[in-house]
C-alpha cells in the first residue's frame, strides 16, 4: 500500500520542488502543490512535477461564485490532478458545480476550517461556537453537495469520519511529537491523524525544511 503522506512543496522554485520530490519519492504517496508553487510556475510547473511519477494534489483552495469556480476547474481539467481543493464556505451551489466541472478521476475536497485558525479566529469573523462545530457543519454541507471529501484538522477527523463513512479526509497541520507548530494552531501527530480516520496526511515544513528531507519523510512514515 502506498504511503498516505502527501508532501507539501511550498516553494516558488521549480528546481527545488523537483529536487525535494525526487529525494522523498520512496516515502510519500504524492505531492501537494499549492498557491505559492502555482503562482510562480503555473500549468507548466504542474506538468513538470507530474513527470516525477507521483499523484499530484493541486491545493488551490478555490473560493468564488459557482460559475467562476466551475470555469477555473474546467481550465485546470487537462492537468488531471488526483485531488483538488475548494473552500466549503463557498456554499452548496459552488460545491455542486465544482464537482460537476472536475475530471472524473479527480477528488474534489472542501476545506472546512483552515488548520491555522482556532475558535478565537472564528469569533473574530463573526462565527459563533467551537472549531469542532464549524468543521462538522461544513462537513455535512460538503457531503450533501456531492464532493468527495473534506480538509480538516486531526482533532476533528474522527467525528467527521463518523458522520461520513466513505468520505475522503485530508489532514494537514500534522507535526511529529515536539515538532515546531509554526503558524498551525490545530495540530496533531501524523499517527494520531491516521488513527482518527485520515485518508491522507499533508506534511510540508517538517519534511521540506529538514536538513535531510528523505530521512524526515522516512521517520514520519515509520510512525504510521
Ligand atoms: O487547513 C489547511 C489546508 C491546507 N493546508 C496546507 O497544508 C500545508 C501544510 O504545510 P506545513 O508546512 O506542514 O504546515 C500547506 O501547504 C498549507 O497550505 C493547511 O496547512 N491547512
Amino acid at each position: 500500500m502506498s504511503s498516505p503522506i502527501y508532501v507539501a512543496l511550498d516553494t516558488p522554485q521549480l528546481d527545488r520542488a523537483k529536487a525535494i520530490a525526487t529525494k522523498v519519492k520512496a516515502h510519500v504517496g504524492g505531492i501537494k502543490l499549492g498557491l505559492e508553487f502555482f503562482m510562480a510556475n503555473g500549468r507548466h510547473g504542474v506538468h513538470e512535477m507530474a513527470a516525477i511519477g507521483l499523484p499530484v494534489f493541486l491545493d488551490l483552495k478555490l473560493h468564488d461564485i459557482p460559475n467562476t469556480v466551475a470555469k477555473a476547474i474546467q481550465a485546470l481539467g487537462p492537468l488531471e490532478p488526483a485531488v483538488l481543493t475548494v473552500h466549503a464556505s463557498g456554499g452548496r451551489a459552488m460545491l455542486e458545480d465544482a464537482k460537476a466541472a472536475a475530471p472524473v478521476g479527480t477528488k474534489v475536497v472542501a476545506v472546512t476550517m483552515l488548520t491555522s485558525l482556532d475558535g478565537d479566529d472564528l469569533a473574530a469573523i463573526g462565527v459563533g461556537g467551537a472549531a469542532h462545530d464549524q468543521v462538522l457543519r461544513l462537513t455535512e454541507l460538503a457531503r450533501s453537495s456531492g464532493v468527495d471529501g473534506i480538509v480538516c484538522s486531526g482533532g476533528e477527523v474522527a467525528a467527521a469520519r463518523a458522520a461520513w463513512k466513505d468520505g475522503f479526509f485530508v489532514v494537514p497541520g500534522v507535526r511529529p511529537a515536539n515538532g515546531s507548530h509554526g503558524d498551525q494552531k490545530r495540530v496533531v501527530t501524523p499517527r494520531h491523524a491516521m488513527d482518527s480516520g485520515a485518508s491522507i496526511l499533508v506534511v510540508g515544513r517538517p519534511i521540506t525544511q529538514a536538513e535531510n528531507p528523505d530521512q524526515a519523510a522516512r521517520e514520519i512514515e515509520a510512525t504510521l
